[in-house]
């Protein structure tokens, strides 16, 4: 039976529809998902951990395309420690790691993407750049191939419409950090998004070994709209002199079981990534509550952005 779901203005009206869509979405006939080329871009921390979970799990060729040579360097490098520490742990043995590390194939080269017939975007998280991205997978790739973001915060529909031609086949794989951790991904349809490709989505991340939770084309989805907010909240206590960083810290971890602090959380995502979903969140809801801490605002400005950077609240 479908759940009865409320609808209180015209935003919750469309968000019910897609999750009444959600909802009714039939099980894929077993085969009709199979993936047979993944095709990734971006080879940063997300886009590397996708890659090398479809590798290693889904068993399936990779194509990761990232515009930067030495973002490709460094990937590939981090590719090396994850299958090391496997077979240290006896995981898989280094035949193995072998064969999963050769079925991902890094390249600069933009057009290689094309031949994937399932490809995840995960560049930093710009709307005009994944806009423009998704206008060239429209055009290029194939006719039946699932076009998929692993945005956190920008709407699905927008980045759907920069897609022409080809809006019924993009929806959000959304990811959570680090991949080849975390079971759960978020899988979002936008208006556009057709039923099939709401399915094919879900599918093909179950083959991952993933945990996939439906939610509607709101700001911050569901992960983000409730994680972000709670970290701002936690670098406001600490421009505000509410608690010292490792305090804060302490606290969340101690007190509250959470496994990391939110500090600590921060620079681990990123900064400016949680920076860009407290403006998405901010500016899509107009709400005030969603205002993004000044010295968050400050520390980005400054390119203290966390692990990635080496500084942010703490040092690595
Ligand atoms: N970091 C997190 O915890 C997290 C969690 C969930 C989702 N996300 C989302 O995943 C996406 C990627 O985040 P990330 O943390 O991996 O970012 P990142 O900065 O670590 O990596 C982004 C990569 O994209 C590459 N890139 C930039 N422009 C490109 C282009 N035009 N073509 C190809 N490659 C290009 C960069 O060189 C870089 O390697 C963002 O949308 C982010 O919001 C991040």
């Amino acid at each position: 039976m479908r759940p009865r779901i409320f609808a209180t203005s015209f935003q919750s009206v469309r968000c019910v529809r897609q999750l009444r869509r959600s909802f009714s979405v039939s099980a894929a006939t077993p085969g009709e998902e199979s993936v047979k080329q993944l095709g990734v871009i971006g080879a940063g921390q997300m886009g590397l951990g996708i890659a090398f979970v479809a590798a290693q799990v889904s068993k399936v060729p990779v194509v990761l395309v990232d515009s930067s040579e030495a973002s490709i360097h460094k990937g590939l490098g981090f590719l090396d420690k994850l299958l090391q520490k496997d077979v240290a742990k006896g995981k898989y043995s280094q035949a193995e790691a072998n064969e999963v590390k050769s079925r991902i194939e890094p390249t600069t080269k933009f057009d290689s993407i094309f031949a994937a017939d399932f490809i995840i975007e995960a560049v930093p998280e710009i709307t005009a750049l994944k806009c423009e991205i998704f206008g060239k997978l429209a055009t290029g790739a194939k006719s039946d191939t699932i076009l998929s973001t692993n945005t956190s915060s920008i709407s699905i529909t927008k980045i759907a419409a920069a897609a022409k031609g080809a809006e019924g086949r993009v929806v959000c794989t959304h990811f959570m950090n680090p991949v080849p951790v975390q079971k759960g991904v978020e899988i979002i349809s936008g208006l556009q998004t057709t039923g099939e490709t709401l399915n094919r989505a879900v599918e093909f991340v179950k083959t991952m070994g993933k945990i996939p939770s439906v939610s509607a084309d709101s700001p911050g989805f569901i992960a983000n709209r409730l994680l972000i907010p709670y970290i701002n909240e936690a670098i406001i206590c600490l421009e505000t002199g509410v608690g010292a960083k490792e305090d804060i810290d302490n606290m969340m971890k101690n007190g509250c079981a959470m496994p990391m602090g939110p500090l600590a959380l921060a620079d681990f995502i990123g900064l400016d990534t949680c920076l860009a979903i407290m403006n998405v969140l901010h500016t899509e809801t107009g709400d005030s509550k969603y205002r993004p801490s000044g010295l968050l605002q400050k520390m980005v400005t400054a390119g203290w952005l966390g692990v990635k950077s080496k500084k942010g609240f703490y040092n690595y």
